[in-house]
Formats: C-alpha cells, sequence, structure tokens
C-alpha cells in the first residue's frame, strides 16, 4: 500500500498528453490543489501566454521562470502539478519534482498528434506552424521532441501507458 502522506504529485508528459485535465480530476479526487505550472509562469513574469513568453523573451527565459515555479511549488504539500511537456528536460526540476511524486502520462504519437490537432498550437509555440495538414505537422514535431524527451521521462516514479 502505497502513502502519499500529503507529498505532491507532478504529472509529467508530452504536450496534449492530458496533464492539465487529468490533474485537475486528480486534484479533486484527493481533495488537494491544483497548480498548472505554466499558469503559474505567466503570472510570475506578468505576461497572459507562454506563446507570449516565447516571442517577447525566449525559450530559455521561460524554461529558467519554469524552474523557479517548480523551486517554489517543491516546498508545498497536498498539490497536483500540471508540469510543461518540457519541465522534464532540466535536471534541476527533477531535484525539486523528487521531493514529491512524479507520474509519466504517456500517450501514443498519433494520440497526441489528433489532440493537438483538434485543439490548435497557438498556445503550444514550439508546435505552432502553418500547415494545411495540422495532424502530420504536430506527429513530426511530437516525434521529434519525444526522441529527445522519452529517457528523461522515465525518471518518474510511476508510468500511466
Ligand atoms: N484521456 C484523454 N482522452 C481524450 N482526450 C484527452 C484526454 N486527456 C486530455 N485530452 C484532451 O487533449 C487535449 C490536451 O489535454 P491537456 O490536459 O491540455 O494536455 P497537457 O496539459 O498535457 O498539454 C485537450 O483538448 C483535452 O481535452
Ligand atoms: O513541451 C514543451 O516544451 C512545452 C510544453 C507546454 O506545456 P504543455 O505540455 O501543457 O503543452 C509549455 O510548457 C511550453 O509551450 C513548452
Amino acid at each position: 500500500m502505497f502513502h502519499l502522506n500529503g507529498r505532491c504529485i507532478y504529472l509529467v508528459g508530452m504536450m496534449g498528453s492530458g496533464k492539465s485535465t487529468v490533474g485537475k480530476i486528480l486534484a479533486e479526487v484527493l481533495g488537494y490543489s491544483f497548480f498548472d505550472s505554466d499558469n503559474l509562469v505567466e503570472q510570475a513574469v506578468g505576461m497572459s501566454s507562454v506563446a507570449q513568453i516565447f516571442k517577447i523573451h525566449s525559450e530559455a527565459f521561460f524554461r529558467e521562470n519554469e524552474s523557479n515555479v517548480l523551486r517554489d511549488l517543491s516546498s508545498m504539500r497536498r498539490l497536483v502539478v500540471a508540469t510543461g511537456g518540457g519541465a522534464v528536460i532540466r535536471p534541476i526540476n527533477w531535484n525539486y519534482m523528487k521531493k514529491g511524486l512524479s507520474v509519466w502520462l504517456d500517450v501514443p504519437l498519433d494520440a497526441l498528434a489528433k489532440r493537438i490537432a483538434q485543439v490548435g498550437t497557438a498556445s503550444r509555440p514550439l508546435l505552432d506552424q502553418p500547415s494545411d495538414d495540422p495532424y502530420t505537422a504536430a506527429f513530426t514535431k511530437l516525434s521529434m521532441l519525444a526522441e529527445q524527451r522519452v529517457e528523461a521521462c522515465a525518471n518518474a516514479d510511476a508510468r500511466v501507458s
């Protein structure tokens, strides 16, 4: 029997894997608070979207602020945190997430691409490129990102396939 003892749960995984959707439901079931780290970065930086942060500042600037958010959350308890898809690429972020329980939502690329094509890429700058075939564009980019990140995602304490 696994006892959470109030430790934070961090959901990791590619864009579109369901971290925010599942995170909200999980928080409600557990009676935990829910945080989306992207939203906290937007608040910390005082900008309305991740896309704007990437555009006005840079991805590196976003990543630095993302790590600061995860650092601050790591001192709290009884939270479910939907991390951004790229949080797994920085070792410092794992130092913070290791204080809690990390769960990898491992979703097939085909499903991810279908979901992203359905919701659009305006809120995801790394996928936001004009295309006549949004599914294929998303699938191609997600495949590349997944190749770079699958090893990092496997650091998670648990994997939900
Ligand atoms: N288990 C699921 N089955 C089908 N669609 C899902 C599932 N989880 C999330 N989605 C849909 O996929 C899209 C991305 O979900 P989201 O929670 O924003 O992912 P993430 O936060 O990992 O980027 C949303 O349109 C959401 O409704
Ligand atoms: O995969 C990534 O590098 C990113 C994923 C995004 O979060 P979601 O996974 O919620 O889309 C957001 O943090 C940013 O656009 C970068």
